[in-house]
């Protein structure tokens, strides 16, 4: 029997202990506060915007969107940034990427105030998970960890093999499967032999914005397949990148899209907006 591994039902749960932790930090005087900065109209971004700010709505904690336009300059972003670094009630803050050609990304992260970089993206951070020390983690990353523990997979041990080398998914995963005693494959365009590698993953997580890219060939019977990839179909209808009817009856367990990764990301931002927050309020 395959297990549906619900991200929908588990960020639900999570974001119920997270609301007591709110309420208690209301009475403590602290509002736990998030700022989101999006420039121009990504579809990915657009469809994480809409639900992050449900999400905070629903369990108290104050989110600002910023919206600049597509046409936005590298000045008036740092600006922005540098105004909600300066601002005590703001504990959170994260850039929507990808950013416009015109605006270097790198810079913009690097001048978010590592200890509000929510995203984990700083080069401060990245090299915490790097060395295994406390720090703030990737959404979406972090929330694959609490899928899995949730469902009691334990990796230790397990050979992941991670499809995707990008800063906001492939890699910060990696890190984090790393410290928990996986060994790790990374896998990305020039792989050579991507189905006799994949083949060799107890545990496989896609994220490279192909659809169909996973077929049940390239699935070893019993792994554990997790799909963050968002893609959009013929007919609009949203679908990840593993052929999920067909590669479902061989593992053990795998993740829906949507459903799946998408809601467990967003709970992943919302437990570290929360545990600044808490920062905050025990000085
Ligand atoms: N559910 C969620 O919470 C989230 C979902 N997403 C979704 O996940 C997907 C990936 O996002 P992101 O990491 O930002 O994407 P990027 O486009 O930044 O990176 C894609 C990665 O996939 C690799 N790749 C692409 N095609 C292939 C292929 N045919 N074979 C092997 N590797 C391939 C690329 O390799 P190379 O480096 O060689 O180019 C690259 O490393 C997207 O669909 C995005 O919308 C993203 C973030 C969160
Ligand atoms: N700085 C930054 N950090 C990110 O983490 C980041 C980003 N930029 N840019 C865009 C991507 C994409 N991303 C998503 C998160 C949740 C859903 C999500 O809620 N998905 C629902 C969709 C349901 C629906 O509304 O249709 C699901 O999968 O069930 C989608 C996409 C985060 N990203
Ligand atoms: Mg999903």
């Amino acid at each position: 029997m395959t297990i549906r591994l619900d991200g929908n039902q588990t960020a639900n749960a999570l974001m119920n202990t997270l609301q007591g932790q709110v309420a208690a930090l209301k009475t403590a005087g602290v509002v736990p506060g998030l700022a989101v900065i999006l420039v121009g109209d990504d579809p990915a971004s657009a469809i994480y915007v809409r639900n992050k700010r449900r999400r905070a709505a629903a369990i108290g904690v104050a989110s600002t969107v910023y919206t600049l336009p597509a046409t936005a300059t590298q000045a008036e972003l740092l600006a922005q940034v540098a105004a909600l670094n300066a601002d005590p009630s703001v504990d959170g803050i994260l850039v929507q990427l990808p950013l416009p050609p015109q605006i270097d990304a790198a810079a913009v992260i690097v001048a978010i105030a590592p200890d509000k970089d929510v995203d984990g993206f700083h080069p401060v951070n990245v090299g915490r998970l790097w060395t295994n020390t406390p720090g703030i983690v990737a959404s979406t990353p972090y929330g694959i960890m609490a899928l899995l523990h949730a469902y009691g997979i334990h990796v230790a041990g397990l050979h992941a093999v991670i499809v995707g080398r990008s800063n906001i998914v492939g890699r910060p995963l990696a890190g984090l499967l790393l410290n928990h005693d996986a060994t790790v494959t990374i896998a990305h365009r020039q792989t050579a032999g991507l189905a006799a590698l994949t083949r060799t993953a107890d545990l496989l997580v896609v994220a490279t914005g192909q659809a169909n890219l996973i077929t049940a060939d390239m699935v070893k019977p019993g792994a554990v397949v997790v799909d963050v990839g968002m893609n959009r179909d013929a007919a609009g209808k949203l679908t990840g990148d593993v052929d999920y009817a067909a590669v479902a009856p061989k593992t053990r367990a795998i993740t829906p899209v949507p459903g799946g990764v998408g809601p467990m990301t967003i709970a992943a931002l919302m437990m570290q907006t929360v545990a600044l927050a808490e920062r905050r309020a025990n000085g």
